[in-house]
């Protein structure tokens, strides 16, 4: 039986307006990294916290580890683990005593669970009497999945860690979770960073509360509808304007300091006759060249054909 089961799930927060969550269904594996991925806004944080037990869906049914989010609560709450995107330290207390905290909170001890961590806590441990309120970004993100393991939970859920930390904080963070992996932790880890898709082994695609898409990441960009040419010219700006202008163009879109494009149909589907309409426009030096689509594209293109 899959760990994490979500079925029809829907949720409004308001009773006039769009709904947060629309219809919601995905499982992920014992084991596995699985990853939202959406922009802000898309739901993600609504689906972990009816994952997580804090609230309640209007339609659906989701199970956790075998439990029912509804009538096993209390199960619930003691077999995961949740960092929530604002990080719940206690600002006042310091890196150790919070870390005490939440062990005790949990009916266990640091040294209990401390091997779990340990790769983790060493990183923060030279500052482990420092209170929680004046630790960098990327020491809090430490902190608090520590604090969320503790208890060696069976699933681990992760809403947004990576936000407002950096590059390099990133990337071990996501290091962190593949030796969490490995000790069969199953993860759930929620990001706006279509770069860090890649690193999940199935990933679902979330925009205004609807499921776009849900496969391994290579799967969803072999999947690209079409091909995907990119467009570079010095005044990028103005050739963004233009070749929207043209009749034969899908979608067309900054990407870095290059445009993508697609085409409507293999009818249209003419890079060379763009260019000669691009030239009769005053356009200069414009290249273009078919590229292979990272998820960004593939949301992008799944996002058109929702609307
Ligand atoms: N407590 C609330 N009351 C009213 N609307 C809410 C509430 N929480 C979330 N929403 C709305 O529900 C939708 C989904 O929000 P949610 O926080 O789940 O998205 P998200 O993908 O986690 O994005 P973010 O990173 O911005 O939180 C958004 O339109 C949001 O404004």
């Amino acid at each position: 039986m899959d760990t994490v089961i979500l079925q029809h799930v829907s949720k409004s927060y308001v009773k006039a307006g769009p709904p947060a969550l629309e219809d919601v269904s995905f499982s992920v594996k014992k084991g596995e990294l699985f990853g939202l991925i959406g922009p802000d806004g898309a739901g993600k944080s609504t689906i972990f916290r009816i994952l997580t037990t804090l609230l309640l869906s209007d339609k659906g049914t989701a199970t956790v580890a075998g439990y029912d989010v509804v009538k096993h609560y209390h199960e619930i709450r003691s077999c995961v683990g949740y960092m929530p995107g604002k990080f719940s330290l206690y600002q006042d207390l310091t890196i150790e005593e919070n870390l005490h905290f939440f062990a005790t909170l949990f009916g266990t001890t640091v040294a209990a669970n401390y091997a779990l961590i340990k790769d983790i806590y060493e990183q923060i441990a030279p500052f482990k009497n420092r209170r929680a309120g004046k630790l960098s970004g990327g020491m809090k993100q430490k902190l608090a999945l520590c604090c969320a393991l503790i208890h060696r939970p069976e699933v681990l859920f992760l809403d947004e860690p990576t936000t407002g930390v950096d590059a390099v904080s990133r990337r071990e963070f996501w290091e962190m979770l593949q030796r969490l992996k490995r000790e069969g932790i199953t993860i759930v880890v929620s990001t706006p960073y279509m770069d860090e898709a890649s690193l999940c082994e199935r990933i679902a695609l979330i925009q205004t509360g609807r499921i776009l898409s849900i496969d391994t990441p290579a799967n969803i960009i072999s999947a690209y509808p079409g091909k995907l040419y990119a467009l570079m010219a010095a005044k990028v700006h103005l050739l963004l304007k233009d070749t929207r202008q043209y009749a034969g163009i899908a979608q067309c879109y900054a990407a870095g300091d290059t445009l993508h494009l697609s085409f409507k149909n293999e009818e249209t589907d003419h890079p060379a006759a763009l260019l000669s309409w691009l030239e009769s426009k005053g356009h200069q030096g414009v290249h273009i060249k078919a590229i292979t689509p990272d998820i960004e594209d593939c949301f992008i293109a799944k996002t058109s054909i929702h609307e």
